[in-house]
């Protein structure tokens, strides 16, 4: 029998409320494939720090090396806004451990389901025109990591900088991913960068071009990020695969999420060459929502099912979610953040969605 362990983490915020819907999801998943995916929980984040004196215990660190794949909520609050940036969770635990684990690409697929165009808040003909978007962010590079970083003066005269750094090596390697992608998709690239006035696109264009030779099946544009937002407001289906440097995949991807409807419906996988990987919803800890229970799970409970497809290598499993998951949203079982203010006493918990999820998976068992 198929057996796996997997390191949860579920975070602070909206993340243990999402994950427990996952984990849901994930028993129903195993006892109808009859495959065993061995959970354990570390503590990560502010809820690390507070309860363990740093966002990423080692102990969490350890339990991720040892474990076949990561499950993740997300990370971060008020609480710990003021700490240092280095101490804070989303540099001090997840930025760590995307480094630590070389996780350099980052998968994050934006799609409106026919039939459900009314999630989304683009006008209904352009809705309708087939949106189905996947962002290949690099994950480990760019300006999040680049030295030198800091502040420095005092005064009206301090300053403050970050580096943005490229070098080819990090742009082929992402590119690469990107056309892989695309030759399983429609076959486009379009390219996302700002190569009229930074040194890091100039170079990306480069090697972007040079990587382009070698898949002659797929299609390369370039576009500018200030333009790639708008165009993909006006005509989202124009794109297939969105190819972005760290800073512009981070952004341009929270905007695809809203196309489909909401942030939490975006999951993502961020995965290392030997495929291993860490998986995860696009957006973050929502602490505007937490603790209510009306968060969305939908994002979390499609991470593990792209964990269970990218490293798990359980496609059927992912498919089953997946299409639980469709018909979950078909079925109109969906949390607050979804419905039109006129709608919202329908509006379903994070729990009933989570259980609709599960029922929809147990149904799809018996009738195939
Ligand atoms: N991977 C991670 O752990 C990430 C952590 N963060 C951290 O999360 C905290 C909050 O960041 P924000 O900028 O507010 O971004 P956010 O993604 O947490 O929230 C943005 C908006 O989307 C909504 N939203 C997000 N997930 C949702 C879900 N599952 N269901 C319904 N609505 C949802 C929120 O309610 C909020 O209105 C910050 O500390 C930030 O640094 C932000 C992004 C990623
Ligand atoms: C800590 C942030 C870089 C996380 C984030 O916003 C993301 O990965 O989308
Ligand atoms: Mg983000």
């Amino acid at each position: 029998m198929s057996q796996y362990s997997i390191a949860v983490l579920a975070g602070d915020g909206i993340g243990p409320e999402i994950m427990q819907e996952a984990d849901k999801v994930l028993s129903a998943v195993a006892e109808r494939f009859g495959i065993t995916l061995n959970r354990k929980a570390f503590p990560v984040g502010g809820y690390a720090i507070d309860n363990h004196g740093e966002a990423l215990p080692a102990t969490t660190l350890v339990g991720c090396e040892q474990a076949d794949a990561i499950l993740f909520g997300s990370i971060g609050g008020p609480k710990w806004d003021t700490l240092p940036l280095e101490q804070r969770p989303e540099r001090a635990a997840l930025l760590t451990l995307r480094s630590h684990f070389d996780l350099f690409s980052n998968l994050r697929p934006a799609r409106i389901y026919p039939g459900l165009e009314s999630l989304s808040p683009l006008r209904e003909d352009i809705a309708k025109s087939g949106v189905d978007v996947l962002v290949v962010r690099e994950l480990t590079s760019g300006i999040y990591f680049g030295q030198p970083k800091g502040r420095e003066g005092q005064g009206d005269e301090e300053f403050a900088f970050d580096t943005m750094r490229y070098s080819r090596r990090e742009i082929q390697r992402i590119a690469v991913a990107a056309f892989e992608a695309a030759q399983k998709r429609k076959g486009k690239v379009t390219s996302v960068d700002k190569a009229n006035v930074l040194m890091t696109s100039r170079l990306w264009r480069e090697v972007t071009e040079a990587v382009a030779n070698d898949y002659p099946d797929v299609s390369l544009e370039h576009i500018y990020i200030d333009n790639a937002t708008m165009q993909v407001m006006k005509n989202p289906a124009q794109f297939d695969v969105l190819l972005c440097s760290n800073l512009f995949g981070d952004i341009i991807s929270d905007e695809c999420a809203m196309m489909t409807g909401s942030m939490g419906l975006l999951p993502s996988a961020s995965m290392n060459e030997d495929g291993f990987g860490l998986f995860e919803p696009a957006g973050g800890s929502a602490p505007d929502i937490a603790g209510q229970g009306i968060a969305n799970p939908i994002a979390q409970i499609l991470s593990a099912a792209m964990m269970l497809r990218y490293s798990l290598n359980q496609t059927a499993p992912a498919d089953a979610i997946e299409q639980a998951v469709i018909a979950t949203l078909e079925a109109g079982v969906v949390t607050a953040e979804l419905l039109p203010a006129s709608e919202q006493h329908r509006a379903a918990s994070t729990s009933e969605v989570g259980d609709e999820v599960v029922r929809q998976l147990q149904r799809h068992a018996k009738e195939s």
